[in-house]
C-alpha cells in the first residue's frame, strides 16, 4: 500500500464494466483498489476473476449506507440504471464528498453533474466531483455528429449495432446467445435513452435505431447526415481532423471502420465520409468498444482529470 495513492472503490464490480475498471486500476500508478462490491461474488478473491489484478482484495457486499465509511477518495458506481441514487444519497447524508463517477444513465440529465465526454466537454469541467459517464452509443453518436452540427439540414439518423455485452449480465433476450445466433435484434427503435442523451448534449435532435448482434463486445454506429449546403469530402474530413486530430482516443480514418477491429481497444474510430453526388448528404461510421471508450476507459479519463493526473494514466494509447 502506497500512502500517496488515491483509494478507489467500485460498486457493482462483478459486471462487465466493473471488471474492465479493475483492469485499468490495476495498471494505474496513482490509484489503489480499496473495495470492489458484488453481492454474488462476496468473499471471493478478486484475482480469481480478474487475472490482471495482483493483490489480496476480496469482493465485499456493503449496504449502500456503509459505503461512506469505507473512505474511498474515488467511487465508481457501475450498477444497473436506477440504482445509483441510493448510494449518492448515502454519501450526502454522511457528509462525505469523494469523486463519484456514475456509469449508469441516472445523472446524465442532471445539470448538477458534469457530463464527462472529454473530447467534447473537457472545457466545461469546473472541478465538479460528481461525474456522469456517457452511454456507449451516445458517445459514438456525439463524436460522429459534433463536427458537422452547425451545417445540418435535418436531424441525424443513426443506425447502431452493439455486441451483447452492452446488455449487461442480467439475463435478457439481448444477451441470450441462443436468441442472438445468426440474428440482428432490433430494440427501442424510437426513444432509446441514448437518443435522448445525445440529443440533449448535442443540443439538436438525433434519431437512433439500436440493434444487438451475436458478437460479445464492440459497437458500430452508421450516421446519415443531411447538410444545409453542399460540402466536399475534403471539407468534411477536415472538420473531423480539426475536432479530433490531436485526440489520443478518437482516431479519424479515411475508410469506414470495422467493428471487428475495435474489440479490446481503448479508442473510438470514425471514418467513411461517403458523400452523395450533390454534396448535401454524408454518411459517417463510428466504432468503439462499448466496455472501454463506451464505459470504463472513458470513466478512467474522467477520474484521472478529477484527481489531477494525466488524463491517459493507465490507458494504453
Ligand atoms: N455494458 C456496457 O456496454 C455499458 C454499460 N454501461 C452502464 O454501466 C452500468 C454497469 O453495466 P454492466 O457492467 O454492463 O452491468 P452488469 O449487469 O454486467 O453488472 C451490474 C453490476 O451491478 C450489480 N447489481 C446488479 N443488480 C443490482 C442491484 N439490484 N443492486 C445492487 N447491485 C446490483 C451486479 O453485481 P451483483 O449482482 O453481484 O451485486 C454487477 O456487479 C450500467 O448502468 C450500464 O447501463 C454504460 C456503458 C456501457
Ligand atoms: C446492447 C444493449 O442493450 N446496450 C445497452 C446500452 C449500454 C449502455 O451504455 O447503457 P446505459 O446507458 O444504461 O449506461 C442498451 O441499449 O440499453
Amino acid at each position: 500500500m502506497t500512502a500517496s495513492k488515491k483509494r478507489i472503490g467500485i460498486v457493482g464490480a462483478r459486471g462487465h464494466t466493473g471488471a474492465e475498471l479493475i483492469r485499468l486500476v490495476a495498471a494505474h500508478p496513482a490509484l489503489e483498489l480499496t473495495y470492489v462490491s458484488s453481492r454474488e461474488l462476496d468473499g471471493q478473491r478478486v484475482d480469481a476473476h480478474v487475472a490482471e489484478y495482483h493483490g489480496d482484495l476480496c469482493y465485499s457486499s456493503p449496504a449502500h449506507e456503509a459505503l461512506p465509511g469505507l473512505d474511498a477518495d474515488v467511487v465508481v458506481l457501475a450498477l444497473p440504471n436506477g440504482k445509483a441514487s441510493l448510494c449518492v444519497e448515502a454519501f450526502n447524508a454522511a457528509g462525505k464528498d469523494p469523486v463519484i463517477v456514475d456509469l449508469s444513465a441516472d445523472y446524465r440529465f442532471d445539470n448538477q453533474w458534469y457530463y464527462g465526454l472529454p473530447e467534447l466537454t473537457r472545457g466545461k469541467w469546473r472541478g465538479e466531483k460528481r461525474i456522469s459517464n456517457p452511454g456507449c452509443y451516445a458517445t459514438a453518436i456525439q463524436l460522429s455528429v459534433a463536427p458537422l452540427k452547425d451545417v445540418l439540414a435535418a436531424p441525424p439518423v443513426c443506425f447502431g449495432v452493439s455486441g451483447y455485452s452492452g446488455a449487461g449480465t442480467t439475463p435478457s433476450d439481448k444477451n441470450n446467445p441462443e436468441k442472438l445466433r445468426d440474428n440482428l435484434m432490433p430494440y427501442a427503435l424510437t426513444g432509446h435513452m441514448h437518443e435522448k442523451e445525445a440529443s440533449r448534449h448535442l443540443g439538436i435532435p438525433v434519431e437512433f435505431m439500436p440493434h444487438v448482434a451475436p458478437h460479445f463486445r464492440g459497437l458500430t454506429v452508421t450516421t446519415n447526415l443531411y447538410l444545409a449546403r453542399s460540402l466536399k469530402r475534403d471539407e468534411v474530413q477536415a472538420r473531423f481532423q480539426h475536432a479530433y486530430g490531436s485526440e489520443k482516443l478518437v482516431h479519424v480514418l479515411d475508410e469506414a471502420p470495422w467493428v471487428s477491429q475495435i474489440a479490446g481497444k481503448h479508442h473510438a474510430e470514425i471514418g467513411g465520409f461517403a458523400m452523395s453526388t450533390d454534396g448535401k448528404r454524408v454518411v459517417v461510421v463510428a466504432t468503439l468498444d462499448n466496455l472501454l471508450k463506451g464505459a470504463a476507459t472513458q470513466a478512467m479519463q474522467n477520474i484521472n482529470r478529477a484527481i489531477g493526473v494525466d488524463e491517459y494514466a493507465s490507458i494504453p494509447v
